[in-house]
């Protein structure tokens, strides 16, 4: 594939050290370079602390990175964003429910999405459109009149999708994006995905901690650990025959765990 959507190279990222006296920096991300093609799933694993959402959200914008440069579309991704930009690359969140306004109603909370973005709004009364964007994710239209504290789990995931997908995203970083849900509901949103990748020509870079998980969603992974990418491959690769000694004993764990599940 020679097609790149997203290019990160020689991300670093710092945090301050708190109560650091001579202002120490934490080093979160190192040298971190990825791609993600068009109509791509990447995958970015690694243990609790490894970096992985600060990547995420340097990717969204919402983190300033100290260094590394960032392509979207074959152009520069430029620190502050444009409208246009933050149209384009949605996020969608670990926990459903603090993501969206508990006093909105979700029809609402997908129209303001247009409001937002007025460029991609259907022309017209809402309502029919607001019906559609939720059928696109699975959810009825009675949907459209409850507050997020009436809907599951899974539903509220699914009115996040449908607002991010209102928007005509052309990549969604989902950060732990089903680790909140059951694994039922999981496997639901995860199918609702992958149809939404061939539908919609959508690329993903999904930020996760469960193999499982990543092994039956993406194209390609990248491990990171302590700040820097370990190994990267296809997940066929990566699962089969892993080539670092860390994603190994990642694998190893992930195995061991549902041995004990069993
Ligand atoms: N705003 C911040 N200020 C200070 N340190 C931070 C900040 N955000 C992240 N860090 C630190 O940077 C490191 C990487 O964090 P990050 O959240 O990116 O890891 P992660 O791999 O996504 O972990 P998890 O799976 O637990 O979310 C961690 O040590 C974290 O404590």
């Amino acid at each position: 594939m020679t097609n790149p959507l997203l290019t990160v190279d020689g991300l670093r990222v710092t945090f301050p050290v708190r109560g650091s006296l001579r202002r120490n920096r934490f080093v979160a991300v190192e040298g971190a370079s990825l791609t993600v093609e068009e109509n791509e799933i990447v995958a970015v694993v690694g243990e609790s602390g490894s970096g992985k959402t600060t990547v995420a959200r340097c990717v969204v914008g919402l983190q300033r990175a100290d260094a590394g440069v960032m392509t979207f579309g074959g152009s520069p991704l430029p620190a502050r964003r444009t409208p246009e930009l933050r149209r384009a690359i949605q996020m969608v969140f670990q926990d459903p429910r603090s993501s969206l306004n508990p006093r909105m109603q979700v029809g609402a909370i997908v129209d303001e999405a247009w409001c937002m973005h007025p460029s991609v709004a259907p022309p017209g009364p809402r309502a029919d459109a607001i019906v559609a964007a939720l059928a696109d994710v699975g959810l009825e239209p009675d949907v459209a009149d409850r507050y997020p504290a009436q809907l599951s789990g899974g539903q509220c995931q699914r009115v996040s999708l449908a607002r991010a997908l209102a928007l005509e995203p052309r990549l969604i970083v989902c950060d732990e994006a089903v680790s909140a849900l059951d694994v039922s509901v999981q496997a639901q949103v995860l199918r609702l995905l992958i149809e939404l990748r061939t539908t919609r020509r959508l690329s993903m870079l999904f930020i996760s901690h469960d193999l499982g998980v990543v092994h039956q969603i993406a194209d390609r992974v990248v491990v990171m650990r302590a700040g820097r990418i370990v190994e990267e491959g296809t997940a066929d690769e990566v699962f089969s025959a892993p080539g670092h000694e860390y994603t190994k004993a990642l694998l190893d764990a992930a195995l061991e765990l549902n041995d004990l599940g069993t």
